[in-house]
């Protein structure tokens, strides 16, 4: 046995990108990628990824070279997520509602010799490449033509189809040399601080995204609707996932509910994913926008913690959601609420507020723990004992670019994967997140979870947003502040905290209530609460026994 182990026919990289030559051979006819009146068989697809790796070869593109893309969820985005790896480059998909300051301090942090870019984009791009120092290299850049944007560039300017038409269809595409070899870069949303580069390997995205299917139980030839913008954290590893089960990649240039409930009614789509938001906006839309589900539909929600009353809401639509949790670091979901056949006879409410906690590991991944954080010791199963969530497994990042610090910070000595989210296990073996760690409001001593307000919150009626952050108390050090914004005007502050108060201990009821018409939100979705946190803070302490309503 001793002599047994590791040899050249075993030990081949593992990469994603083989489930492309795969799909080729397996659905070679089947529709790839639809978008607009524009449809693309596997055989297609896999000759289009060919050409763009050995195009940006023949362009000088070599091995680690960093290549990004500033696309929303169009063909050249699915393509970019196989033909750039399939170059030897590393895939950075940069975020499409970032400012341009924003996008030139990437471009520049990740040393990105190529753009693919999108016309409407091409202003902002612009504006970022200006505001690159001087000396910088500029990444060339490609227009990516779109039939239905104005081309905003001069006819001789290299575009991506002709970049495609210079490439060979049948070229050899470079394979990983190790499967610890980088493979994206993806910057974080920037929550809670300045977006950091997360660098993840061949070996790592192939085991992500594999779970990911085997998590969700994703059968063959699903179709699949592109309403997760693909720029985040890769749509979550389903790009290769789909090559993988040979789905139908829906595109959408844009997302709202009318064009999500049109496209899955014209083109009988199975599987979507989306973060709490567009949850909220499918519950939400009005009903002229609504159009009857022609099956099944299955969203995967992640991203954010899902409110249990949203859950209710789209799922009273028809909907199938699962919910997941994970993080640009992780590259996919890794831990989810796997659900038990027993608690479909639970009431809706009762089967929703169980679908609101993260859950449990997935397959794939090899622990999941929640520890304290002066002991280092697991906390309790008994769903209230608040400690970090810690992670194990193959698809953790292989870092943060150029920033040692923080990888040390994340992925420490001890093995695990500091995620910097606060959550309790409950007796059942079930996660559920309470906080990010930043966001925990401490009130004389009481840890306060501001997502549990939240979720009270939202179950109010007149409620369409709902964000609680801590401002400072003269006595209590903190109390909870609660910005909201509202489906209609009639309530007032005195009634949120009366709904509160009926439903939660008297420590952790808001005691403050701003209404805003909008919540800030960072670029991919998520309210933007250092933001609401400064805003509290500029209100000043409030005062023992004061509360207060702007
Ligand atoms: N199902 C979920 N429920 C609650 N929160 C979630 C869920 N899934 C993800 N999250 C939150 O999203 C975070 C991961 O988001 P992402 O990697 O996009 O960047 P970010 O953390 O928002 O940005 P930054 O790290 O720059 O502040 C997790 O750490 C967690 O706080």
């Amino acid at each position: 046995m001793e002599k047994l182990g590791a040899n050249p026919a075993n030990s081949c990289p593992l990469t994603p990108l083989g489930f492309l030559e795969r799909a080729a051979t397996v659905f070679g006819d089947c529709p790839s990628v639809v978008y607009g009146s524009a449809v693309f068989t596997w055989s297609q697809t896999h000759r289009r990824c060919l050409r763009l790796a050995s195009a940006l070869v023949s362009l000088g593109i070599s091995r680690r070279d960093v290549v990004s893309v500033l696309l929303p969820n169009v063909p050249a985005m699915y393509e970019a997520h196989f033909g750039v790896p399939m170059s030897g480059a590393v895939l950075n998909t940069i975020n499409t509602r970032l400012d341009a300051r924003t996008v030139s301090v990437l471009l520049r942090h990740s040393g990105s010799r190529l753009v693919l870019v999108d016309p409407a984009l091409v202003p902002l791009l612009d504006d970022a490449l200006r505001l690159l120092p001087p000396g910088h290299p500029a990444p060339r850049v490609v227009l990516v033509e779109d039939p239905s944007e104005k081309d905003p560039t001069p006819a001789a300017a290299l575009t991506y189809e002709r970049l495609l038409e210079m490439g060979d269809p049948d070229f050899v595409w470079v394979r990983p040399t190790s499967e610890w070899d980088p493979m994206v870069l993806n910057y974080t949303s920037g929550t809670t601080s300045a977006p950091k580069g997360v660098v993840h390997c061949h070996r790592g995205i192939f085991l992500v995204t594999l779970d990911s299917l085997v998590d969700w139980a994703v059968p063959p030839r699903p179709t699949y609707l592109w309403t997760l913008p693909m720029f985040h954290a890769n749509g979550w590893s389903f790009p290769w996932g789909m090559a993988a089960v040979g789905g139908t990649n829906v595109c959408l240039r844009r997302v709202d509910a009318a064009s999500v409930y049109a496209a899955i009614a014209a083109h009988g789509v199975t599987h979507l994913c989306g973060a709490p938001v567009v949850l909220g906006m499918l519950a939400d839309a009005p009903e002229d926008a609504r159009r009857p589900l022609p099956g099944k539909v299955r969203i995967l929600t992640a991203g954010a913690p899902p409110p249990a009353d949203v859950l209710h809401r789209v799922e009273a639509i028809g909907f199938d959601v699962g919910h997941g949790y994970g993080l640009t670091e992780t590259g996919g979901h890794v831990v989810s609420c796997a659900w038990k056949g027993e608690w479909d006879k639970l009431p809706a409410s009762g089967r929703a507020r169980l679908k609101a906690r993260q859950g449990v590991r997935t397959p794939g991944m090899t622990e999941v723990d929640i520890v304290d954080g002066d002991t280092g010791r697991s906390v309790p199963r008994d769903g209230a004992t608040m400690g970090e969530i810690v992670l194990r497994c193959g698809c953790i990042m292989l870092g943060y670019l150029n920033d040692g610090e923080a990888t040390k910070a994340a992925v420490r000595e001890d093995g695990w994967f500091y995620t910097g989210d606060v959550g309790v296990m409950h007796p059942d073996g079930y996660l559920e997140i309470r906080d990010r760690s930043k966001d925990v409001i401490i009130s004389g001593g009481e840890n306060i979870s501001s997502v549990e307000v939240e979720s009270v919150l939202y179950g109010h009626p007149a409620v369409n947003e709902a964000a609680v952050v801590a401002r400072p108390d003269e006595f209590w050090g903190e109390t909870p502040c609660a910005f909201v914004s509202l489906k209609d005007g009639a309530v007032t502050a005195a009634d949120v905290m009366a709904w509160c108060r009926e439903r939660m201990a008297g420590y952790m009821v808001p005691k403050t209530v701003v209404f805003r018409a909008e919540l800030p939100k960072t670029s991919t979705g998520k309210i933007q609460k250092y933001v609401l946190r400064n805003l509290a803070k500029e209100m000043g302490p409030t005062r023992r026994g004061s509360s207060s309503k702007m």
